[in-house]
């Protein structure tokens, strides 16, 4: 149960300074609380022995006002403080974790899915945000308020009562020590069940039109429906547990009352206890009762949060797959590419995916990368992003080899455009400035037309102000397409890199594209993957795969000449073109 101090004791570092302003106030209302049950006994003694005179009745009244408005000043101040707390390890929580998924390669992403990265930064932050305030709050009500009423009760009321009544309170902290496992078991398997509603809810959001064209409604949300059970039994597991256990927190309070009276009546029956002692004996025995429940709570919520807090640090702690070395070179953006023997396996695959793969692009040339589709063309083009480690150094850019080199320099250089496009929920306009957020407008219409888009943006209701991705338009494969490549354009990278981008635009737009580049990006290096031979017919060197294996390379002219894959692709690509009318 206490295990979770240590778990966030970088937040405690953190907000020290306001959780010892809580612990004063909180000291200072907790002693204050304890006077008015003592006040109430001096006067009922007073009544009965008759010595209750009018002045020492207003004193004591008065003494009553001040001690509770004080009180209440104090109880404010530490309930705003860690209330704060709560929003505060929050916001912390979520921006370290923001931070880290942004860092993390591709590998990462393969392990955890992404239902389970949002679980983590939803509830699993709420858990020890719930923990860093409220949990905060039960911990001092469970320990410093009724240490406070036991002190007080022993040297006011009676040693020997105060002894006898907190008797039953060891068996509270025997349960609270056996629950306390099978609370954090049960939190867990709770987590772990929303992560695999969270992915199913995904899934269907973004694959709703292929659920709804195939008509997979019913399946789908029956699906759902038993993920949602299983949730549901989960949480129920849990709330079988908690129950018991505030069960017991109620009870022993209770057993305690019962004692006191017993045993306070026999006090007073041996003259050892006046009637207003047992009063105020039974008034803080009373006021035990929510420190027991606090107690229940607090135990419950440190659990949750403990579990929380192991599944976020699964996340923050992961040593990440890929770090620069100390000293790793700034790339300048210049030099010929060279790939030599580089062979590559994802670390889920148990076959080489590019295997010895060789040549050399000369800075500033283009290559174009075809071959059969998982023949390894985009595992190929991906190398050069540095996004996983390679087992020997085997492939250089610039002059040096891609593991000496910084990163981050690397990719400034280098504009992506991935085979799956993704459009933000931003404006068109910025969607583009997106990889560069200091180009101008005038930047922005001269990528669009180098990307063939302008003549879309007539048909958009606002142009380039626009909203696209999910709160915004829909918009066509091939439109998302030149927004991806207008937006890798305005980087003006030194390296271009179009993953089978132009596979949803017409043979025209192709063309036109193509041509743009080549005046556009004269002495900047190229590199396109695809299927249609056409995108790469003009580039300086094309290699073709098979199996991740270059069989061919050349120009296209020589590719032609041979009697291979390209030859034969070409060939009835184009009579395919002209069957089109392209
Ligand atoms: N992250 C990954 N983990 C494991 N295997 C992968 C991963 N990505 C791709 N592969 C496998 O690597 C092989 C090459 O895939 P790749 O995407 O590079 O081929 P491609 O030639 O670009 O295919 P396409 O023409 O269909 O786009 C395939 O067999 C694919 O299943």
């Amino acid at each position: 149960m206490f295990k979770i101090f240590n778990k966030l004791s970088w937040f405690i570092k953190y907000y020290k300074k306001y959780y010892i302003l809580v612990l004063i106030t909180m000291i200072i209302s907790n002693i204050l609380i304890i006077i008015p049950p003592r006040l109430l006994g001096i006067i009922l003694d007073d009544i009965s022995s008759k010595t209750l005179t009018l002045e020492k009745l207003y004193t004591l009244v008065a003494i009553l006002v001040v001690v509770v408005l004080v009180h209440y000043g104090s109880n404010y101040i530490w309930s705003y403080y860690i209330f704060k707390a709560s929003d505060e390890i929050e916001r912390v929580t979520r921006f370290r974790l923001m931070k880290k998924y942004l860092r993390q390669s591709p590998k990462f992403f393969e392990k955890n899915t992404t239902g389970s990265l949002m679980g983590k930064a939803t509830n699993d932050v709420s858990m020890i945000s719930e923990f860093a305030g409220y949990g905060m709050m039960a911990f001092s009500d469970a320990t410093l308020y009724p240490l406070a009423i036991l002190i007080v009760m022993a040297f006011s009321v009676s040693f020997k009562l105060t002894i006898v009544s907190i008797l039953p309170l060891p068996l509270l902290f025997y349960a609270t020590k056996k629950i306390e496992t099978i609370l954090y078991a049960r939190f867990e398997q709770v987590q772990r069940s929303f992560d695999r509603l969270n992915d199913i809810v995904l899934e269907n959001i973004s694959g709703v039109r292929v659920v709804r064209s195939y008509t997979l409604e019913k399946s789908q949300t029956k699906e759902f429906e038993e993920e949602c059970l299983d949730y549901y039994e989960k949480n129920m597991n849990l709330v079988k547990v908690a129950s018991i256990y505030g069960f017991i927190s109620r009870v022993i309070p209770g057993l305690s009352m019962v004692i006191t009276i017993i045993y306070g009546t026999y006090l007073i029956g041996v003259n050892d206890l006046t009637i207003g002692n047992l009063v105020s004996a039974t008034l803080y025995i009373n006021m035990l009762v929510w420190p027991m429940f606090a107690l229940g709570d607090f135990a419950t919520i440190a659990e949750q949060a403990s579990a929380s807090m192991d599944r976020i640090n699964e996340v923050l702690n992961y040593k990440e797959d890929l770090i620069d070395n100390e000293n790793a070179i700034i790339y300048e953006g210049k030099g010929n590419i060279e790939f030599n023997n580089l062979d590559f396996y994802y670390p889920t695959s148990k076959y080489k995916v590019l295997d010895n793969i060789s040549f050399v692009l000369k800075n500033g040339q283009s290559l174009g990368v075809v071959g059969k589709t998982g023949s390894g063309k985009t595992t190929l083009v991906k190398q050069l992003l540095k996004m996983y480690n390679l087992k020997e150094k085997s492939l250089k850019v610039g002059k040096n080899y891609i593991e000496d080199l910084n990163t981050r320099s690397l990719r400034e250089k280098i504009g992506y455009v991935p085979q799956r496009h993704i459009v933000f929920s931003k404006t068109i306009e910025d969607n583009i400035k997106f990889s560069d957020s200091s180009k101008t407008h005038e930047d922005v219409e001269k990528v669009v037309e180098l990307a063939d888009f302008k003549k879309d943006l007539s048909q958009l209701p606002q142009g380039l102000n626009t909203m696209a991705g999910e709160r915004g338009v829909s918009l066509s494969g091939g439109q998302k397409q030149r927004i991806s490549i207008a937006r890798a354009l305005i980087k003006e990278p030194e390296i271009l890199i179009l993953d089978d981008s132009l596979s949803a635009v017409d043979a025209n737009t192709e063309q036109k594209i193509l041509k743009n580049l080549k005046e556009y990006r004269k002495n900047k290096t190229n590199i396109i993957t695809a299927h249609r031979l056409s995108a790469v017919q003009h580039a300086d060197l094309i290699i073709v795969l098979d199996n991740g294996k270059i069989i061919e390379q050349g120009t296209h002219e020589e590719l032609f000449m041979k009697d291979g894959w390209y030859r034969e692709q070409f060939i009835h690509q184009q009579l395919k073109g002209e069957e089109n009318g392209e």
